[in-house]
């Protein structure tokens, strides 16, 4: 018997999610957005199987239902699922960034027999819509579940055999243990980079050379400034309390701040910076890890061209890159090319091309 699935929401995390489950056996996936050149797209990239323009005329035919949506439109349409003729054992499951409020509104689902499960795979980027979409997304990241208590385990059982797909680690979590620990990996530094971004954008009028200056470090802290704006919106909204008490440690520590540059020695500074770096050094790699580009070091001789051969290699043999940075290059010293790719098959076949077509030697930081 088929199994069906609708995605509805189709961008980044829901067009990821319906590639991944693409490959579960004897599965069938459907898909709805409310944006109709995202459903055009999804047809032509197959990122579903059939896509429809209404998800009503589905609803009584499918066995799980998955919301790709902003947190508050998840809202509205689980809202709108009392309301549609449903399979007795449907599972309703979300990816939302935010918990405590999806599941208030589970729990109204339950009293009317309709099982949601909540769902949040700590994977992504700061890109979106579905042109963006990859089967591997999320792959080795976390995948927390946020279940009702007492959700009864065959429920757990259906959901968590189908999201095996996805190649996450699934872990269950209560809505309010995730919303804490969310704020704080991932709410909060969104608030932060946007702000370092817009005090770089104070700086316009008097100083406007200061943006071209932006490098390296500005660039790294401040890239998931560039999430989309009304994800983020809903986000913050959901989880306005816990981003209020990380406003609250964050003040104390800008205060802890001030007065080491005000009155602490330059040991002081430097413990500072030294307890920050051996915490940061031991963060877990994968864990969830929202965005790991697998980079790759290549010893490049430093002649005119040298790039766009290696780039010429990888292009013969289909490997898409990510990125391209030199980390060092001078006359007559060899340079180091750092490639980043998706995966780390990716990667794998790389280093094979390029040692194979070139004799350059590769290897990973
Ligand atoms: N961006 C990320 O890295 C991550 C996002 N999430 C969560 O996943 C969910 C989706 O985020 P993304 O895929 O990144 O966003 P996205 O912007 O790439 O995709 C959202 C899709 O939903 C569609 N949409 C918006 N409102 C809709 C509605 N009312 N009905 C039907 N379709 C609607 C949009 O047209 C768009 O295609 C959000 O709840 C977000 O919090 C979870 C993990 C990571
Ligand atoms: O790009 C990044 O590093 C992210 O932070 C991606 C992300 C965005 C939202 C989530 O709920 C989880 C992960």
């Amino acid at each position: 018997m088929t199994r069906k699935v609708l995605v509805i929401g189709l961008g980044l995390i829901g067009g990821s999610i319906a590639l991944a489950l693409q490959k579960a056996p004897e599965t069938k996936i459907i898909g709805y957005d409310m944006d109709a050149q995202t459903r055009e797209h999804a047809k032509t990239l197959n990122i579903v199987h059939e896509i429809v323009a209404d998800p009503l005329v589905v609803a009584a035919e499918v066995d799980v239902i998955i919301f790709g949506t902003p947190v508050n439109a998840t809202l509205d349409w689980m809202e709108q699922l009392k309301s549609w003729p449903l399979k007795n054992k449907v599972i309703v499951t979300d990816t939302g960034s935010t918990k405590k409020l999806i599941m208030q509104k589970a729990s109204e689902l339950r009293e009317l027999g309709i099982t949601f499960i909540g769902g949040h795979p700590m994977a992504g980027s700061h890109k979106s819509g579905v042109l963006a979409a990859k089967a591997h997304l999320f792959e080795n990241a976390y995948y927390m579940l946020t279940p009702l208590a007492g959700e009864e385990i065959v429920h757990m059982a259906q959901l968590e055999s189908l999201l095996k797909f996805t190649h996450a680690k699934v872990v269950s979590v209560s809505a309010s243990e995730h919303d804490h620990m969310t704020a704080v990996v991932s709410h909060f530094p969104h608030v932060i980079a946007a702000s370092l971004v817009h005090q770089l954008g104070g700086e316009n009028g008097e100083y406007p050379m200061t943006r071209s200056l932006a490098a390296g470090g500005f660039r790294d802290v401040t890239r998931i400034a560039s999430s989309n704006p009304i994800l983020w919106r809903d986000i913050t909204l959901q989880n306005r309390e816990e981003l209020l008490t990380q406003l609250d440690g964050w003040e104390k520590e800008m205060t802890r701040i001030k007065e080491l540059l005000m009155e602490g020695s330059s040991q002081d500074i430097e413990n500072y910076f030294a307890v920050a770096k051996e915490l940061r050094d031991e963060l877990p790699i994968s864990a969830g890890a929202m965005y790991t580009p697998f980079d790759l070091y290549v010893d490049v001789p430093d002649y005119p061209g040298v790039i766009s051969e290696v780039t010429g290699f990888l292009a013969d043999e289909a490997i898409s890159i990510t990125n391209l940075r030199i980390v060092e290059s001078r006359e007559d010293v060899f340079g180091i090319l750092v490639i980043s790719f998706q995966s780390e098959n990716d990667r794998e076949r790389a280093a094979a091309c390029i040692q194979k077509r070139a004799n350059f030697e590769t290897y990973i930081s």
